[in-house]
């Protein structure tokens, strides 16, 4: 009967053979080897008639324990602390016939900063999300002969590509000094040079073989101002909030090392020239952040549970995603690859990104299945449609040996469009929070015209450039309702699915004519030609026809 239903496929569903498809010459031309070589190569393999569960099958009819499982986390908080600073030294110049030479310790190295960089080919936030904290190496001390500290390590934290990065707090040691000084400043006069002689343990270094009665003796003077590296003018400004929707060239700086303690040779004055005490290097800056993954595939699969999305994912690319029949088999997305070549490995440079980039494949997000009322967080909710909310193209993947598509079809707009709703609710609510919560404390940081990229001059008259803070621009949003979409119509094979077919494809064209409400209910609407493709993705039969169809609607 396999062999019946196989052959009669084309003729059940002859919009296969003649395509009304309005696709590209490009997009048709593209495809046309690696459809043939890649599919028709798995479907010759069997014979014709053979079962589902033939062996040679098994890959698009795996059975449930064949899959290749893909540790995955789409959120992560985290705290990135900058390297603390290394300690000034205490030392002096021993040299022959030198007796009491003078200070000659060196200055301690600055802290390790913290970059960020999203990348291609990083898939998930779980390296990330299994470890609380990630900190950068800490300065060396400074050395004796005015050596100065070596710098700590810098850390690079590489996210894929579509991570959005908030801040959730900041710890700024310096900031914190400034303030309390500008407070000292306010209340005392002369509070500054109140510090003076004053011993901070925080603060001071002192002489290894001092006494405490030299402690108590020693004439301390004004603590230096606390001093911030250069580089904390690339910061990106307070709060955090990026979207890294493209791969960096470069990594961005997040949070700069903090700056080494003096040497004792700072402190030299015409009455002493052997200052017995050094200062400490600051803290570093410490900033917790919540990252959370945004899949940016090029097509999205929304589908119920037990559809066929994970099938045909494995029929479309070589995805191992696990296949079961049950409900919710899948528990997180599976990202799949289609490579568009022309059938001898080679890149076949017909199609582009919006960036000019050729377009050399295409990826696919299957995200678990949604049931009527997900909204109210039935089933696994609707949590994994941000993986598919920035997907260029939508593929609703309808299920035609269950029920009626159309109603099926329905319940999943039904649930994108609550999703929408319940988004747009919570972007409010977000900005609310912000404009109330966020009170910068930091009053001395650099102008906002410094951050943004301006020649800023600082006290030492190095002239800096910020290069390293690029303003990200935002993504653009596009609603659900207004993203290209398709139907994949599966289990085409099973028998008594013509109608159901038929009739969704009359629904779909006038859909398109605008004799039928829009599924979304929504205004601004997606307005291209609308079809359903009908497919056995357990047979690999008809799923060529999907990816001429999606190149189509990502040139659109
Ligand atoms: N006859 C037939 N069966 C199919 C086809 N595609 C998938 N199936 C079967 O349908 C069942 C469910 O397939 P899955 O790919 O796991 O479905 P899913 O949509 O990923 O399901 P969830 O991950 O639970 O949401 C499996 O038993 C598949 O073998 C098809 O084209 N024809
Ligand atoms: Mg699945």
């Amino acid at each position: 009967m396999a062999r019946v239903q196989a052959a009669l496929l084309p003729f059940l569903y002859p919009c296969l053979e003649s395509s009304p498809l309005h696709v590209g010459r490009r997009a048709r031309l593209l495809y046309r080897s690696i459809a043939t070589r890649r599919y028709q190569s798995t479907e010759s393999a069997i014979p014709d008639g053979a079962p589902l569960d033939h062996p040679l099958s098994s890959h698009l009819n795996p059975p449930p324990t064949d899959y290749g499982r893909t540790i995955f986390a789409d959120k992560a908080t985290i705290t990135l602390s900058a390297g603390s600073g290394g300690h000034g030294c205490i030392s002096f110049l021993r040299e022959k016939y030198i007796e009491a030479g003078p200070a000659n310790g060196g200055d301690g190295g600055s802290g390790g900063s913290i970059y960020i960089q999203a990348v291609r080919g990083e898939t998930s936030l779980h390296k990330l999300a299994r470890r609380s904290s990630i900190k950068a190496g800490r300065g060396k001390n400074g050395q004796g002969k005015d050596k100065g500290g070596q710098r700590g390590e810098d850390v690079l934290v590489q996210v894929p590509v579509g991570t959005v990065v908030r801040e959730i707090s900041r710890r700024d040691p310096v900031a914190e000094e400034e303030e309390i000084r500008m407070l000292e400043a306010g209340s005392e006069k002369g509070g500054v040079e109140a510090t003076r002689g004053t011993w901070r343990r925080d603060k001071w270094m002192q002489y290894p073989s001092s006494t405490p009665s030299e402690y108590a003796m020693a004439n301390f003077p004004p603590l230096p101002k606390p001093r911030r590296s250069n580089l904390a003018l690339s910061q990106p400004q307070p709060p955090i909030d990026l979207d890294l929707s493209e791969p960096m060239e470069k990594p961005m700086l997040l949070a700069a090392g903090a700056m080494g303690g003096l040497g004792n040779p700072h402190f030299m004055t015409a009455t002493d020239r052997r200052p017995k005490f050094a200062t400490k290097g600051e803290d570093g800056l410490s900033i917790t952040l919540e990252l959370e993954l945004k899949l940016l595939a090029d097509v999205g699969f929304v589908g119920m549970p037990n559809a066929g999305k994970s099938t045909l994912l494995r029929a479309l690319s070589r995805s191992k995603a696990r296949v079961g029949n049950w409900a919710f088999t899948t528990l997180q997305p599976n990202i799949g690859t289609m490579v568009l070549d022309n059938g001898h490995g080679r890149a076949q440079v017909q199609a582009s990104r919006a960036s000019g980039e050729p377009r050399t494949q295409i990826s696919i997000a299957d995200i678990p299945g949604l049931i009527p009322d997900a909204h109210m967080d039935k089933g696994l909710g609707l949590g994994f449609l941000r993986h598919v909310e920035r997907a260029h193209v939508l593929a609703f993947v309808v299920d035609l040996s269950v029920g009626d598509a159309i109603n099926s079809l329905n319940i999943l707009w039904n649930e994108l469009g609550e999703f929408e709703t319940l988004k747009g609710k919570e972007t409010n609510m977000a900005t609310e929070s912000r404009i109330v919560d966020w009170k910068p404390i930091n009053k001395s940081r650099p102008s906002a015209s410094a951050r943004n990229g301006a020649v800023v001059r600082n006290e030492d008259n190095a002239i800096i450039e910020p290069s390293g803070s690029r303003s990200l621009p935002d993504l653009p949003m596009v609603p659900m309702s207004s993203k290209p979409w398709f139907v994949v119509a599966t289990k085409a094979d099973v028998e008594g699915t013509q109608e159901n077919f038929a009739k969704l494809q009359a629904y779909l064209d006038a859909l398109a004519k605008g004799t039928q409400n829009h599924p979304s209910k929504r205004k601004n609407v997606w307005k291209g030609p609308l079809t359903a493709i009908p497919v056995s993705a357990i047979r690999g039969e008809g799923v060529e026809r999907i990816p001429e169809w999606t190149v189509s609607l990502l040139d659109d």
